[in-house]
């Protein structure tokens, strides 16, 4: 498998030109990253099953869903039926169904992430992180595109990457929030394998989807790359 996976958040794409970009990433990502959002668990409404139903047949390439609300158990099934391959709830909201839910998720034939706040420590999902497919890692605190990088996330990321070494976890480690051609490096070197690329590392490059995927290889194979 690849070392560096890229994930683009297609909350920030040009919704004005959707199906051209997405010819684009299935060339060139390795899955899309879609954001839900239900205006409760955070102040913000994004994108959503009907989306993920209307974009399914353009795809080539896996849909890392991404549940940033307060039920989560409410929306699976629609998730599922719309085409999800990886399901991530916040951790922070499922702690009375989490067994449950991962086993609906993988039952269903996708696999089971979970999403962790900025303010949350890994040791919250320490009772199922061995049944994990991917950990989502917060490098902002959820809802919004464009904000500030929290380099506090990096020790819990270098502790996910040592559990997963010393246990032979199967978790990818995945980061979500301004990795950019500053992040990019830092994120790498503390474990990352999947960089969830949005308005700041990908999108806000250039309006030519394809100019804006060479300039960030550029920025990431000019940083992760540079050991001889
Ligand atoms: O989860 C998210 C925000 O809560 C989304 O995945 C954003 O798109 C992600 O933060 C990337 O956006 P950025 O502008 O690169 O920070
Ligand atoms: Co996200």
């Amino acid at each position: 498998m690849k070392k560096h996976l890229f994930s683009p958040s297609l909350m920030c794409m040009n919704l004005m030109d959707i199906e051209n970009q997405l010819k684009v990433l299935n060339q060139r990502a390795d899955m899309v990253h879609i954001d839900i959002m239900d205006g409760h668990y955070v102040k913000n409404i994004t994108l959503s099953p009907y989306f993920m139903e209307q974009i399914r047949e353009s795809l080539t390439i896996p849909m890392d869903v991404h549940l940033m609300v307060e039920k989560p158990s409410e929306f699976i099934k629609m998730i599922i039926d719309a085409g999800a391959t990886y399901i991530s709830p916040h951790a922070e909201v499922i702690n009375s169904e989490a067994f449950r839910m991962i086993d609906t998720i993988k039952s269903a034939g996708c696999k089971a992430g979970i999403a962790l706040n900025p303010a949350t420590p890994l040791s919250h999902i320490q009772h199922y992180i061995h049944h994990l497919d991917k950990i989502t890692f917060m490098s902002v605190d959820p809802g919004f595109a464009g904000q500030k990088f929290i380099p506090e996330v990096l020790d819990k990321i270098r502790e996910a990457r040592a559990l997963k070494e010393k246990h032979g976890y199967n978790y990818l480690i995945e980061i979500d929030g301004s990795c950019n051609e500053k992040t990019f490096k830092i994120l790498e070197e503390a474990g990352v394998e999947v960089f969830i690329v949005g308005t700041s590392g990908l999108f806000n490059l250039d309006s030519d989807l394809n100019k804006a995927w060479d300039q960030m290889m550029e920025h990431f194979n000019s940083q992760v790359n540079a050991e001889v």
